[in-house]
């Protein structure tokens, strides 16, 4: 095995019916939900801001004791074709009329009842534009096909790992995350959506088949009538049967992290005067947990976050971790004087990119590091890891740990989806791919936050990063 310090091979998704008026009468067929007085804000305010609000106060707001339900009809749309990431488009077509309402109304045509009716389902997003709009508009079509609750992000803020976390903890039906992953964002750029299960990983095939279908002979959405939720404020909104709770985006995933990693540790090695740490949010979705995480709970210094507050545009950037559009972190981590340890992650927090001082370590080759030091460097897999696995583009770094460590090993095709199915096995702990991501079965997502997490708790356990690497060398 080499180790990798000039390669740069791999540049990488209510109301209950007791109680609600349902009411299939059709109103006149130009009502759409846009006219419906149901309030779909077409035009995001232009101007881009900071998508984390200073309130945090929790509050119950009781409405109505039962909500009215609308059925506006629709007309299929063509092109709403959905992968296991989801569906993915321009801002300005998800804005066309009923484009996303459609979809929203499709899925839930999809899923067997039992999988949303008085169901929870989460939402969020990786706080790019329309994601607030979007909210809106998902929240009233779930009220208005019998979902229980809806727990969203506070201003619609959720990472990609986060929903993942949040799905399992609270063992919600499922979940839609607004993203379009390392896409631009903008009312120029990109937008999108996906639906994971209640194991917190992106729905089966099985289930985006049958959305596709259901785009084509959609004839009808249902739409609770309720005014726009509050998105800035924690707290539970009840309409009837019907509840939404805005959830800080932090907290349940920061307690999975501190059950998977030794926060003494790390707070150890950050504490070091001869330690530098510099990580780049990319002014996308991991600025909200970057600062908790890293500044608040492990007492890194504030001026090693960069881009640090999400915006809705990321700040007119490509949030994409890799050395063409995270160069300004390359370029601070390439001086003589440059921290020790450098990453960044991407527009929803899954993908990540890691850096030592002048040195830059591909996602096949994080992934074989990781597994190689896991046991010894992180508590949740003091047991040992259950299996490795790799999809079939990824170089084979992780074979041969996996040899040397006499662990299962798996090669899988590429998609994420591959991976999810051999944890819910119970065979696979630690995997990875070249398109920059890597993960474990604390979730059923890759996790860009927790992978800085396994670099430091390794970093503690050896003294140096190019330790590691030499260490890997041995291998
Ligand atoms: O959501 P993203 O980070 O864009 O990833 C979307 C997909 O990208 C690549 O194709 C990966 O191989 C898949 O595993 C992943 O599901």
């Amino acid at each position: 095995m080499t180790s990798t310090y000039t390669r740069f091979d791999t540049v990488f998704l209510f109301s209950r019916f007791a109680g609600a008026k349902y009411s299939p009468l059709l109103p006149s067929p130009s009502f759409t939900l846009s006219t419906s007085g149901i309030h779909l804000r077409t035009k995001p305010n232009s101007r881009f801001h900071s998508i984390i609000a200073s309130s945090s106060s929790s509050s119950v707001v009781a409405g109505t004791d039962s909500i009215e339900i609308k059925s506006l009809p629709t007309k299929p749309i063509e092109g709403q074709k959905t992968g296991t990431s989801g569906l993915r488009k321009k801002v300005k077509v998800f804005m066309e009329e009923n484009y996303l309402a459609n979809w929203i109304q499709a899925l839930f045509n999809s899923l067997p009842p039992e999988d949303y009716k008085d169901a929870t389902l989460v939402l969020g997003g990786d706080g790019r534009y329309f994601n607030k709009e979007a909210s809106q508009i998902i929240i009233k079509i779930a009220a208005g096909n019998g979902v229980g609750q809806i727990l969203v992000g506070k201003e619609g803020i959720l990472s990609t790992p986060a929903v993942s976390a949040v799905i399992r903890k609270r063992k919600a039906n499922g979940g839609f995350i607004m993203s379009a992953s390392h896409n631009p964002g903008g009312p120029e750029y990109d937008w999108g959506i996906k639906f994971n299960y209640s194991s917190g990983q992106p729905a089966p095939e099985s289930i985006t088949d049958k959305i596709y279908g259901n785009t084509l002979s959609i004839s009808e959405i249902k739409v609770a009538e309720i005014p726009d939720i509050d998105l800035s404020n924690v707290g539970v909104t009840k309409y009837g049967n019907f509840s939404v709770e805005v959830i800080d985006p932090v907290s349940d995933y920061l307690e999975l992290m501190e059950e998977v990693f030794d926060f003494d540790l790390i707070r150890g090695l950050l504490s070091r005067s001869d330690f530098g740490f510099m990580f780049d949010a990319m002014h996308a979705v991991t600025g909200a947990y970057a600062k908790p995480i890293f500044v608040d709970n492990l007492g890194a210094k504030p001026d090693s976050i960069s881009n640090g507050v999400p915006l809705e545009d990321f700040g007119h950037g490509h949030p994409d971790p890799n050395l063409t559009y995270a160069k300004d972190l390359v370029d601070v981590m390439y001086r003589d004087d440059g921290p020790d340890f450098g990453a960044a992650s991407d527009g929803d927090g899954d993908r990540n990119m890691v850096l030592g001082n002048k040195f830059f370590v591909t996602p096949s080759d994080s992934v074989a590091i990781i597994a190689a030091n896991a046991q010894e460097a992180i508590p949740y897999f003091h047991a040992g890891p259950k299996g490795l696995a790799r999809s079939m583009p990824t170089s084979g770094a992780l074979d041969r740990v996996a040899e040397k460590l006499k662990l299962p090993f798996f090669e899988v095709p590429t998609g994420w989806k591959f991976f999810g199915n051999l944890m819910d096995a119970g065979k696979l702990s630690i995997c990875g791919e070249e398109s920059f991501g890597t993960g474990s079965d604390h979730i059923r997502e890759k996790d860009g936050i927790c992978l800085r997490m396994v670099f430091r708790s390794i970093l503690h356990c050896l003294t140096a990063f190019q330790e590691i690497l030499r260490h890997l060398d041995l291998w």
